[in-house]
């Protein structure tokens, strides 16, 4: 895994999205899976100015890495994010756009619809970002290395996260996800993790320092070379110096 150390939440987007711009440009058919929450937005900022400046996304296809169960328009959702961050606020159209159906009653069926979807476009650049727990996509500690996309229970420190994030009380927070495991995360071309702010030092330490187990999700991301992870200085401020 490569790390990349950053000054601050704006130069970690930059740097993020620098990569996947690069891959748009170059590659034919882009295929480029997506995170949401907190961490992401920056970087979804400079993709829309790049798109309303002329980026060609017309054969590039965007997918995402997870959705919360439940209704589809809620504020939550990855669907709701990935309009209000992208889909509305540009004219231009992707080649394809591919999300998981949070409201899906045969959770096995999507699972292999979406499956489908996965081995039909491999992806160029998979984005994620670190759950205080070291979660990435759904795949929350204990978690083994060898999952495949699967339905996942929240731990409760990420309903809290998800609470906080969209101020909602916890009756209505989410506490399932369809997600893409290890597998499916690790076989993207390139594997980029965003990392910003203090509450994510812990997560980084463990990341960075500790020993490479289910207990850390993001630990999986360790050895591998199509990793990097950007981190900025108040997420790195636990790091032995
Ligand atoms: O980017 P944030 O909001 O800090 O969240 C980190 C991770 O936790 C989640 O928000 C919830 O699991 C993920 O979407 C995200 O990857």
């Amino acid at each position: 895994m490569k790390k990349i150390f950053v000054k601050d939440y704006d130069e970690m987007s930059k740097k993020g999205y620098e990569i996947i711009k690069e891959v748009i440009e170059t590659k034919e058919q882009p295929v480029i899976s997506m995170t949401t929450g907190g961490s992401p937005r920056g970087l979804f900022k400079l993709f829309v100015e790049d798109i309303k400046n002329g980026l060609d996304i017309s054969q590039t296809t965007i997918m995402n890495l997870d959705e919360y169960m439940g209704p589809k328009d809620a504020p939550y959702t990855v669907r709701t994010f990935m309009y209000e961050n992208l889909y509305k606020l540009v004219e231009a159209k992707p080649k394809n756009i591919f999300l998981i159906d949070g409201e899906a009653q045969d959770t096995d069926k999507e699972i292999a619809r979406y499956k489908a979807i996965l081995d039909q476009y491999p992806r160029d650049v998979q984005l994620l970002g670190l759950g205080t727990n070291g979660h990435i996509g759904a795949n929350e500690p204990g978690t083994p290395f060898d999952s495949t996309i699967f339905l996942a229970q929240h731990d409760e420190s990420t309903i809290q996260s998800t609470m906080r994030e969209y101020g909602i009380e916890r009756v209505d927070a989410p506490t399932e996800m369809i997600t893409l495991g290890f597998t499916e995360i690790l076989a993207a071309e390139k594997v980029i993790l965003l990392v910003s702010g203090k509450h994510k030092a812990e997560a980084v330490k463990a990341l960075l320092e500790g020993e490479i187990t289910p207990d850390c999700p993001a630990t999986a991301l360790r050895n591998c070379e199509n990793a990097v992870v950007i981190i900025d200085e108040e997420a790195a401020s636990l790091l032995e110096k």
